[in-house]
């Protein structure tokens, strides 16, 4: 078989470890051949491609981004839509498309797929918020480098004894604000799911303080305060029309320090979370992703996306995984605020 291949999306740690073990697995056991289209579902309507062999997956699993480029590009958008993508599938001889990407790119694959194209779908996303899978590869990373970052922000607000408030991304969900913030010992986590007042917030950065600790905020890019309507937003609009996310930690710090009295410093993480080399659990879990979707595609799964569940890889309907985002539940939430102030 003729098997196409793209990146849909932000970027997430492990998107080349997928295309290395679909490449790898597709090639040398099923004797497939691949063609990779540049920046997500704009090469595919661009006719856009790019050679996809041994040769070009050489060692790329250790590598952060993705060797096929990526973008936000709408499918159905322009000149694109489902007759063009069966156009370009005819034209380069392919026989299924195997899209990597989140939510959005999934939901685009679900309706191309309905009018049958045969898409079978990786999920990917640092901010794990995929409700059909136990965890999305690069999650694991972000956490680890917001963790890192974290450890970093304590001993220079230690040193000055001041608050530190940390800001990690999670546009609807705060899966990478409760994780690096319970590995690191956070005093409070502020995560999109729980709408949490001022006056709480300051009651456990003074808590910490009054113990002696440098007070460190863990706030993910989606967190409203109860008296904020929608999340912070300052840098217009993405490729899609919606908000770009993003400063929150810098909105919450002055009133922290104007509430408190305490000294208190923003910094935002941002992209350095995608970026770089992917952990070693993101590379595994990304390979076994890769090598799964060649079997989808043996098996005719299309519309499903490959997904894992306990240590299991599982075939998904994309409707099932597309219903509802995979939030932080409450007992969650409740267990990390036990340790806050
Ligand atoms: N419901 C939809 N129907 C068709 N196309 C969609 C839909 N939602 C999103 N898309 C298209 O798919 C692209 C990729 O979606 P999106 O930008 O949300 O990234 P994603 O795959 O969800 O990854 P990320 O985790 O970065 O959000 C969007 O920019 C948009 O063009
Ligand atoms: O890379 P962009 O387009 O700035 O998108 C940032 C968004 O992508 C994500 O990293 C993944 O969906 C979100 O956490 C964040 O809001
Ligand atoms: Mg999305």
């Amino acid at each position: 078989m003729r098997i196409g291949m793209l990146t849909s999306g932000g970027d997430a740690p492990g998107l080349n470890a997928v295309i290395r073990g679909a490449v790898l697995t597709g090639e040398t056991v099923h004797g497939h051949e691949f063609l990779g289209f540049k920046d997500g579902w704009r090469g595919l309507v661009e006719n856009d491609t790019m050679p996809l062999g041994r040769h070009e997956v050489k060692g790329v699993s250790k590598q952060g981004g993705t060797i096929l480029g990526t973008s936000r590009t709408n499918p159905f958008e322009g000149r694109g839509g489902v007759d063009r993508i069966n156009e370009v599938m005819t034209e380069n001889g392919l026989d299924a498309i195997i899209a990597i990407g989140g939510e959005g790119t999934l939901a685009a694959a679900k309706r191309l797929t309905d009018e049958g194209v045969r898409i079978v779908g990786v999920p990917k996303t640092v901010d794990n918020d995929l409700d059909a899978t136990d965890y999305t590869f690069g999650f694991d990373t972000a956490v680890g480098i917001a963790t890192e970052a974290m450890d970093r922000l304590r001993t220079t607000g230690d040193a000055h004894n001041r608050c530190m408030v940390a800001e990690v991304m999670g546009r609807h969900v705060g899966w990478i604000a409760l994780h690096s913030g319970m590995a690191a010992g956070a005093h409070a986590i502020l995560i999109p799911e729980q709408r949490t007042s001022l006056d709480q917030l300051v009651e456990w950065v003074t808590s910490a303080y009054d113990r002696g600790r440098a007070p460190l905020v863990v706030v993910a890019e989606g967190f409203t305060l109860d008296s904020m309507d929608d999340p912070h937003s300052e840098r217009g609009l993405d490729a899609f029309g919606r908000p770009r996310l993003g400063g929150i930690g810098e909105q919450i710090a002055p009133l922290i320090e104007h509430r408190t009295g305490i000294e208190t410093r923003a910094t935002t993480l941002g992209h350095i979370q995608r970026g770089g080399t992917p952990s070693a659990f993101d590379r595994v879990l990304a390979t076994r992703l890769g090598m799964a979707a060649v079997r989808s595609v043996n098996d005719g799964h299309w519309g499903q996306m490959v997904a894992l569940k306990g240590t299991e890889i599982v075939h998904v309907p994309f409707e099932n995984a597309l219903g509802k985002l995979k939030t932080v539940p409450q007992d969650r939430y409740d267990e990390a605020a036990l340790l806050f102030g």
